[in-house]
């Protein structure tokens, strides 16, 4: 089986964020992710990750108001400063939290200018921290209207054109089967660029057990393939989180 993290900004939210950690790893998770930590003072969560004895997988760059706000600003034409600005806090967030990899976000955009945008600010964050994992995450545009990189082959491109070492794909199950219904052929067409996976279940974005996804069938896919990153349990759960974890064993 592949390991383990679970999603603290989706589990765990009957405790308030610092217990998370320890509650994770309690519950059997080998590590977790924070979408977004900024509403901390990042050496409170560090000292929670380092009670927890666990590792930061991930965290986003901060879109600044994330209830229905923006949705990163990456590929938005002449949003370029305040992409810049809001990296370089992410980047800072990253480095008090050991955080192993930033989900570089796109935002709301569509259109060639969007792309070129995209890809000119990908490459500068990628020089700007060389040894900082980055990642770029399809999402569907049902969960997420408008969101720009909405599409595995657009990633694959975009991937390609930067050709940046430290950049790779954020390949979330969930959202693979949203936009193209098949993970496995999606995972076997662009499972080799991914640095971090995440999953839920269809429908329901809950629990991945039992829904529309085999999921026994692409952990065993991970497995074989080789894959040597960490697997998110990034999902709403049913009930409590504790009472459904049953697909981490
Ligand atoms: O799948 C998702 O929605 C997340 O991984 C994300 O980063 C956007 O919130
Ligand atoms: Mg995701």
């Amino acid at each position: 089986m592949p390991r383990f993290a679970a999603n603290l900004s989706m589990l765990f939210r009957e405790l308030p964020v610092l217990e998370r950690p320890a509650a994770a790893r309690d519950a059997g998770f080998a590590g977790v992710e924070i979408l977004f930590p900024y509403d901390e003072p990042g050496h409170l969560i560090r000292q929670a990750l380092d009670r927890a004895g666990l590792p930061l997988i991930l965290i986003n760059t901060p879109p600044p108001n994330w209830t229905g706000g923006d949705r990163g600003f990456a590929a938005i034409p002449g949003g370029e400063e305040r992409f810049r600005h809001d990296f370089r806090r992410a980047l800072r967030y990253a480095q008090v939290l050991g955080a192993r990899h930033i989900h570089v976000m796109a935002g709301v955009a569509g259109g060639l200018e969007a792309r070129d945008t995209f890809i000119r600010n990908l490459a500068w964050a990628a020089a700007t921290a060389p040894e900082q994992p980055l990642t770029i995450e399809p999402i569907n545009t049902h969960d997420m209207p408008g969101y720009f990189l909405d599409d595995f082959d657009l990633a694959a491109e975009v991937l390609d054109t930067v050709g940046a070492p430290n950049l790779a794909l954020q390949f979330d199950a969930y959202h693979a089967h949203r936009i193209t219904g098949d993970v496995m052929g999606t995972w076997a067409a662009h499972g080799h660029r991914a640095a971090h996976v995440q999953v839920a279940g269809y429908p329901g974005r809950h629990e991945p057990a039992g829904g529309e996804i085999d999921y026994p069938a692409f952990f065993a896919r991970l497995d074989s393939d080789g894959y040597a990153g960490f697997v998110s349990g990034e999902y709403a759960p049913e009930g409590r989180t504790g009472d459904g974890i049953g697909w981490i064993t």
